[in-house]
Order: C-alpha cells, then sequence, then structure tokens
C-alpha cells in the first residue's frame, strides 16, 4: 500500500508519522511545494525506524508528483492553518486554489486514488475536490469527524471523571466551530447513555468545548493543532489499508442522504477498501436534524464563494 500525502508541514508529518508508526503501509510520500522540505522531513521520520521498529519507507519530494505514482490513497493537508481569532472559512481564498491544483496533479498520476481532504474549510475542499477530480464519490472523504468525535471523547471523559476508553460518542455535520453536532443523545458510558450521569451544565459544557475544540488550541499554540489531526487522519487510512470497514464520521457528497443534495458534510460512514462502501443513517432527534440543516445552510454559503 502506497501513500502519499502532500503537505509535509504540522498536520501532513504528524500524519506521516502515525502512519508509519503502526506499520500498516509499505510506503509514504511527502510532496510539499517548499524546496527540501518533505525530503528533510522524510528524512528525520526515517531516522526514528530503527528506534521505533516500522518497515514503512518514507520519501519526500519538492513537487515532483511523478513520485506519487500508483498511490492508493492521498491526503491532501497542502494550505494555510488559521492563526488564533480566525475561522476555518477564512483560509477559503488561499487553500480553494492549493487543493484544486493538488487533486489534478494527484489524480494524473494515481487515477484510482483514494483522497482524503484535510485542508480546511475542510467540507468546503471536499465538495471542490468532488467537483474537480472526476474522482467516483466513494473515493473522496472529507476528514473531520474523526477528529472532532476524539475531542468530544475527551471532553465527556474529563466531565464524566473516567478514562477515555469507557466513553464513546460521535460528531457529525460541519467542521466548524458553530456547524458541528455532537451527538449527546447517542454518547455513552460503557454503553449507558452519559445523559444519565451528566446535569444540563455539564452537557452544555461538553457540547461548546467540543465545537470550539480547534479554536481553543489554535489560541494556545498561535496555529492549529496536528497531533489528534494526523492520528485521525492515520485511523481513516488504516481503516482503508487493512479493509478494516470501520464506521467513522467523514465529510461525504450527501445525495438524499440526511435530507440534503449536492453538498458535503460529516456524516456516519463505513470506510473500508473501496473508500466509502456505505453511509449510515441514524436516527436523529428532531432538534439534531434541525441543526443539521442549518450546518449544511451555512456550509452551501461557503461552497457559493467557490471557482471550478
Ligand atoms: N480537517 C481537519 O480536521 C484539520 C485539522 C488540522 C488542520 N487542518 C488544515 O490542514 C491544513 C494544514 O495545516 P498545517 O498545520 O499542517 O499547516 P502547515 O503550514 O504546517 O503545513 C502546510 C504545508 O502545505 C504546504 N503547501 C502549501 N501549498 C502547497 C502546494 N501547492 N503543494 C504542496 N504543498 C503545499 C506548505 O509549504 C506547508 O508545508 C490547514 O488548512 C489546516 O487548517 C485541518
Ligand atoms: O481548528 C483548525 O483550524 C484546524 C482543524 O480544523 C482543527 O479542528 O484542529
Amino acid at each position: 500500500m502506497k501513500v502519499t500525502v502532500v503537505g509535509a508541514g504540522a498536520v501532513g508529518a504528524s500524519c506521516a508519522e502515525y502512519i508509519a508508526m503502526k506499520n500498516f503501509c509499505s510506503e509514504v510520500v511527502l510532496v510539499d511545494i517548499k524546496e527540501g522540505f518533505a525530503e528533510g522531513k522524510a528524512m528525520d521520520l526515517m531516522q526514528t525506524a530503527s528506534l521505533n521498529g516500522f518497515d514503512t519507507k518514507i520519501t519526500g519530494t519538492t513537487g515532483d508528483y511523478s513520485k506519487t505514482a500508483g498511490s492508493h490513497v492521498a491526503v491532501i493537508t497542502s494550505g494555510i492553518p488559521r492563526k488564533p481569532g480566525m475561522t476555518r472559512e477564512e483560509l477559503i481564498g488561499i487553500n480553494a486554489g492549493i487543493v484544486k491544483e493538488v487533486t489534478q496533479n494527484l489524480v494524473k498520476n494515481s487515477p484510482e486514488v483514494i483522497i482524503i481532504v484535510v485542508s480546511n474549510p475542510m467540507d468546503t475542499m471536499a465538495y471542490l475536490v468532488h467537483k474537480t477530480s472526476g474522482l467516483p464519490k466513494h473515493k473522496i472523504i472529507g476528514m473531520g469527524g474523526a477528529l472532532d468525535s476524539a475531542r468530544f471523547k475527551y471532553r465527556l471523559a474529563e466531565a464524566l471523571e473516567s478514562p477515555i476508553s469507557d466513553v464513546d460518542g460521535m460528531v457529525i455535520a460541519a467542521h466548524s466551530d458553530t456547524g458541528m453536532l455532537p451527538l449527546l443523545s447517542k454518547a455513552t458510558r460503557n454503553g449507558v447513555p452519559v445523559t444519565e450521569f451528566l446535569d444540563e451544565e455539564q452537557q452544555k459544557y461538553v457540547i461548546e468545548e467540543t465545537k470550539v475544540g480547534g479554536a481553543t488550541l489554535t489560541k494556545l499554540l498561535g496555529t492549529s493543532a496536528w497531533y489528534a489531526p494526523g492520528a485521525a487522519v492515520s485511523v481513516m487510512v488504516q481503516a482503508i489499508a487493512c479493509d478494516q470497514k470501520k464506521m467513522i464520521p467523514c465529510s461525504l457528497m450527501l445525495e438524499g442522504e440526511y435530507g440534503q443534495n449536492d453538498i458535503c458534510l460529516g456524516v456516519p460512514a463505513i470506510i473500508g477498501a473501496n473508500g466509502v462502501e456505505k453511509i449510515v443513517n441514524v436516527t436523529l432527534t428532531a432538534d439534531e436534524q434541525l441543526k443539521f440543516a442549518e450546518a449544511a445552510n451555512a456550509v452551501r454559503e461557503v461552497n457559493g464563494d467557490l471557482k471550478f
């Protein structure tokens, strides 16, 4: 299994590192536009191989996409991250052009590739890849829900004063500060609804902190997060590489599912060797349905700024 990661910055390098450490891929190719940067990151990571015990071969290239030929999966992390006080949506002006160009280069060299979109604003960038790549829809997957769900579980465990391994939960809808929908109604501690343990104030705190998870880290770090994003991507790549048929919330092109059309939004899906094997329809409460529709309206407005 050959994986390309475009963008050897914070998220791209973290993603390559987690993929290598889990030792399920034969090859990871890092691509960046900055001269020598991807080569340097690849060499540094390869010098951890004997220390960390992996056999994945990591190489880097400055923009030579012939080196990515025959990739099974490609991850797009190229583009700028937000700074404190910014929204993800403000990145569209620069990142749309980058994502479009990168997509064309990837598909030209790997026509069968499955693309995982990470660059922000992610739901809109995933939509852009659908509109410009010519790939079938099951081969384009936006990464947001896997990360947001991990942050939801972190906040749930904090409120429950429990180990994270006791907790399960999922975030769907948009990967944005306002459009995320943590499904509290379905979150559990060892199968017991968390609503049995948390009062209303605690529930509200968990939901709000989850939604602004990325903004909180951006304020602390001065740029956006990379460890959990990289780990979330590695889980998705492994689900494809190992045909795990794992249920992961991902930003996918909807054609009637959840009452939406012609939009990429976070929904639970089965991820396996073919990319998206199936979108899973879960029953939402009336309030969740309303919030999902509101998130869709907001993403649709951002999509309106795209030029194809
Ligand atoms: N979807 C998510 O959950 C999620 C999580 C974290 C970050 N992000 C997004 O991922 C993106 C990357 O974040 P980061 O922290 O790694 O940023 P970064 O600045 O550390 O890295 C981005 C890299 O992309 C490279 N790049 C720019 N244009 C390129 C091009 N045309 N071809 C190849 N490489 C190019 C840059 O040189 C840089 O090394 C941002 O848009 C950020 O908002 C999304
Ligand atoms: O918050 C950001 O801008 C980066 C990313 O989308 C995240 O959620 O960490």
